[in-house]
């Protein structure tokens, strides 16, 4: 490979990872069985930029590899607008594979003109098993077209390539899963520790090409992913986080050793201060409620911002916005509150879609934030279904905005896979199970080992008890030990 061709695979590896292309954590796949690493190329329809670079670099690999065909078909459907490009670029006409034939009309499987004994090469994106690519093969050799070669951006080095080839078909891929890899850890973005968990899995799930596992039965490769969010350190999901908050406060949590957030639900500011004085050694976080407190001033801010400096905290105002995106826009950063210009993190409901989100970030002038987006409640009978929590992960872990969503506020370890966001758990107390009001409570070690919270809220727990600071004390050791427990299995 030449020197510049490798300089520009390099840096379009590190900006794929960065653009969300490609991204760790524990992910459900085709295959049956859940993977460490997850390539999602969809998103570089977005990036023009980034589908120019790689079209340009699948155009120069055909030509170095002397792939010549008569046609091009690319794999439905990510693969679609790639062919494109490369039948643009090389003058190459295109053929189009339905995934299903049309009810109606022709009832063609191929779409384009062609005649029996046609070439044709195949544009791929990523290859695990290699069974898409087989799928386009036989419906083109089914009219006769004759495939020899696939050229691919990924290689997930899972056996694609050697399924394709008992078929006859030369795979040629851009990247290979250890390339990326190389390139991520040689750049700093992922730890020596990512870089094996991937590896160990590779090893152990090469795929056969009927789909089974070289090692046998699936159930085997239950454990063979090392990047369950919930094994993983706070250091180590620190450097996995895209939100600049959210690196913040794993990096935060792990040098104060703390996952314990207290919600500072009082109406007086003075009570406000006198508690975060008092638990502010032993919390990672500041929850507030300000629309409740009775003599709120901007004194109490700047108070509140000393001591969260002071004692080495973060600062989020729980506001659940819920708006359009130009309402929260204002209620974010206008009114008395200026609730941008000071907390660190806010709360929002996923309700009005994605642009809650854009409307928050739309506030800000420069200030590093974030947002933690309510994918489940604690309260008794809230009506959130198992639609509406995957619909609020895919806000919080797809899309352009990604930056800015610091974490999920959830009940359950299973609500989102990637390990860069924080999971934040309310209802957290340890000798009652409910309040008067629809509120559920679980012990600190249930909320962090079988929840999967990485930060837990408590507020009355410590709020009410005879001496708050030592109960934010037990609190703090209670977690820490369940989360240190929780690492080590
Ligand atoms: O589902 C949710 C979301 C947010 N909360 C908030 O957490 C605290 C819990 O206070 P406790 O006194 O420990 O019950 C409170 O500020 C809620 O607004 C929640 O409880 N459940």
């Amino acid at each position: 490979m030449l020197a510049e061709t490798s300089n520009q695979m390099k840096a379009l590896a590190l900006k794929l990872f960065e653009i969300n292309a490609f991204k760790f954590g524990d992910f459900k796949m085709k295959v049956g069985i859940n993977s460490p690493v997850y390539f999602d190329l969809r998103v570089i329809v977005s990036y023009p930029d980034v589908m120019q670079t790689v079209s340009d670099l699948l155009v120069e690999h055909i030509k170095s590899q002397e792939l010549n065909s008569k046609h091009v078909c690319g794999v439905p459907y990510t693969a679609l607008p790639l062919a494109t490009i490369v039948s643009l670029q090389q003058s190459t006409p295109m053929l189009v594979r339905r995934k299903e034939a049309k009810a109606y009309g022709t009832k063609k499987l191929i779409e384009g003109i062609f005649n029996a004994g046609d070439t044709c090469l195949i544009v791929e994106d990523v290859v695990t098993s290699g069974s898409s690519i087989l799928d386009t093969v036989r419906d083109l050799q089914s009219e006769g077209i004759v495939v020899t070669d696939a050229v691919v951006v990924v290689d997930r080095e899972q056996g694609g390539a050697a399924n394709i080839a008992k078929h006859g078909v030369r795979m040629h891929s851009l990247f290979t899963l250890s390339f990326l890899l190389n390139t991520l850890r040689e750049a700093g973005r992922i730890e020596k520790s990512t870089v094996d968990a991937v590896a160990k899995y590779i090893a152990s799930a090469q795929i056969n090409s009927d789909g089974s596992f070289v090692g046998g039965d699936k159930a085997n490769l239950d454990g063979a992913n090392d990047l369950v969010r919930t094994r993983l350190t706070y250091e180590t999901r620190a450097n996995l986080a895209k939100s600049p908050l959210a690196k913040r406060l794993f990096n935060l949590m792990a040098n104060k050793q703390t996952n314990l957030c207290l919600a500072a639900d009082l109406t007086k500011a003075a009570d406000i201060l006198d508690m975060a004085e008092k638990c502010g050694p032993y919390i990672c976080l500041l929850k507030t409620h300000v629309d409740i407190v009775e003599d709120f001033s901007d004194s109490f801010i700047s108070s509140l911002q000393t001591l969260a400096k002071q004692h080495n905290f973060v600062l989020m105002e729980d506001r659940k916005f819920a708006d359009i995106g130009n309402t929260v826009s204002l209620q974010y950063s206008k009114g008395i509150y200026k609730i941008s210009s000071w907390a660190d993190l806010v709360t929002a409901h996923t309700l009005p879609g994605r642009s809650i989100v854009q409307g928050l970030k739309a506030a800000l002038e420069g200030e590093e934030r974030g947002v933690f987006l309510l994918a489940e409640m604690s309260s008794s009978g809230n009506l959130i279904d198992d639609k509406y929590k995957e619909t609020s992960v895919k806000i919080a872990t797809e899309g352009g905005d990604v930056d800015f969503v610091a974490g999920v506020v959830c009940q359950s370890s299973n609500c989102f896979a990637f390990p860069g966001l924080i999971q934040l758990t309310p209802g957290v107390k340890i000798n009652e199970n409910v309040d008067k009001l629809g509120q559920q409570y679980q012990t600190p070690e249930h909320v962090v080992k079988q929840l999967g919270a990485d930060i837990a809220v408590v507020g009355r727990g410590i709020l009410q008890a005879s001496n708050p600071q030592q109960a934010a004390i037990n609190y703090r050791d209670r977690l820490w030990a369940a989360y240190t427990e929780r690492v080590a299995k």
